[in-house]
């Protein structure tokens, strides 16, 4: 057992990652500390974790729901709101871990605010890596701040990783296929939301569920797999193994392969990011090996997935493209959970949304910020023609 306590802010506690990143306190409460929480919507459950784990302060993203909160708890507790109060509950003193569980590039600022107090980054939120990678790795080098994945395939690739990353070939990156992988065009064509969001091994967020119908999903975590481990896009190769079961694989120059297996549950990459480099038990199943059966690999079909290319596409552009594609993906996502758009307009407004844009090949911040704002507004303005 590793006997110091580690201080922990979640920037998401009320999500999919949120809430199994809290199971994983249950397992070990001797192991964390609630510093601090933030939310968006789900203020009955925020309250709810409020008073199980006693955090010192909170952040809600929204001005309104901020208003409600602050009713509900009274003067027990300091309330920030919005994106700044997100920065401020990021950088409290005395915290080592900023899990950072937010879905969507909103998690950009808060992350660099955390990465500046060089707290240890539990990253799970891709978004950020994908819209400012290049800015957030280097922040993070700068204020010596760690970046441990918890998305499952950089986790694994991350442990695969840990003893020879000279002899590195390329990473296998794995992907279910999602709900849809057998699916011909036609059928493509037809699909509901209640459909993309029943992922076939993973119980997530809708965001990201619609993101893996998509293969958008597989896209930003090539981005993202580009940030976190320094290789070029021509050494990240996207795999189909639709148990997921294989988490990721990394190819070594004299032939030999490192793979991370486990089943899918996303407590086990969760509490390694907490714990690194630690390792506690966890309630997770393991794998039989005598019950597996087969394992199944296949490549990627790109004429029926373009989302996986439009993002490596923007990914090898560089500069402020993949923030564009980023931001894009966002709105189409949610124009199509919320009924507003068909399941195939997903790609065709993060394309034309692309086309439109001026890259700036060596962004700041605000330029960064600037972009994906705009490619909001103009994703928008082509969902109203
Ligand atoms: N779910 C999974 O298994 C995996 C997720 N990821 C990545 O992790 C991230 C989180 O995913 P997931 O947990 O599924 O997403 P969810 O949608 O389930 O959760 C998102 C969380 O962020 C909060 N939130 C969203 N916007 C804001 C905002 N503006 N201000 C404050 N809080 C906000 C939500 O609050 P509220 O609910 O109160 O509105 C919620 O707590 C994503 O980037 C995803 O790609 C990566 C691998 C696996
Ligand atoms: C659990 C996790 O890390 C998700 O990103 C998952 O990988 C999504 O599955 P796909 O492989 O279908 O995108
Ligand atoms: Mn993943």
């Amino acid at each position: 057992m590793n006997k110091t306590v580690n201080h922990l802010v979640i920037l998401g506690s009320t999500g999919s990652i949120g809430r199994q990143a809290l199971e994983v306190v249950d397992q070990h409460p001797d192991q964390f500390q609630v510093m601090g929480l933030a939310a968006k919507d789900e203020l009955d459950l925020l309250y709810e974790q409020v008073q199980k784990y006693r955090p010192q302060a909170v952040a809600l993203g929204d001005d309104k729901e901020y208003r409600k909160f602050q009713e509900m708890v009274g003067s027990t507790l300091q309330v920030m709101c919005g994106l700044e109060g997100m920065c401020e509950l990021a950088s409290l003193d005395n915290v080592d871990t900023v899990l950072v569980a937010l879905s969507g590039a909103v998690g950009i600022e808060p992350t660099l605010a955390a990465i500046k107090k060089s707290r240890r980054i539990s990253l799970a939120n891709k978004e950020t890596l994908v819209a400012a990678g290049d800015l957030v790795m280097q922040a993070a080098w700068e204020y010596q701040s760690e970046i441990i994945p918890v998305d499952s395939e950089h986790s694994a690739i991350f442990q695969c990783l840990q003893a020879d990353k000279a002899y590195v070939k390329k990473i296998w990156l794995t992907a279910s296929g999602g709900p849809f992988r057998d699916f011909s065009q036609e059928q493509l064509d037809e699909v509901t939301v209640e459909m993309a969001l029943s992922h076939p091994n993973w119980s997530m967020g809708p965001k990201i569920s619609i993101d893996s119908a998509t293969m958008m999903n597989k896209g930003l975590e090539v981005i993202e797999a580009h940030h976190l481990f320094g290789l070029e896009y021509d050494q990240i190769q996207v795999l189909v193994q639709k148990e997921s079961v294989i988490h990721s694989m990394v190819e070594l120059i004299d032939g030999s392969f490192l793979a991370h297996l486990g089943v899918a549950d996303m407590r086990i990459p969760i509490q390694y990011a907490l714990t690194y480099p630690h390792r506690y038990v966890s309630p997770a199943a393991h794998l039989d090996f005598t019950q597996l059966g087969c394992i199944h690999f296949a490549a990627a079909d790109e004429k029926r997935f373009p989302a996986l290319a439009l993002a490596i596409a923007a990914g090898r552009q560089g500069g402020t493209m993949p923030a564009v594609m980023n931001a894009a993906n966002e709105v189409a996502v949610h124009a199509f959970l919320d009924r507003k758009i068909a399941f195939r307009q997903i790609p065709i407004l993060v394309e034309q949304t692309m086309l439109a844009h001026q890259n700036i090949y060596v962004p700041q911040l605000e330029d960064i910020l600037t972009a994906d704002r705009w490619a909001r507004e103009y994703c928008r303005h082509l969902m109203q023609q």
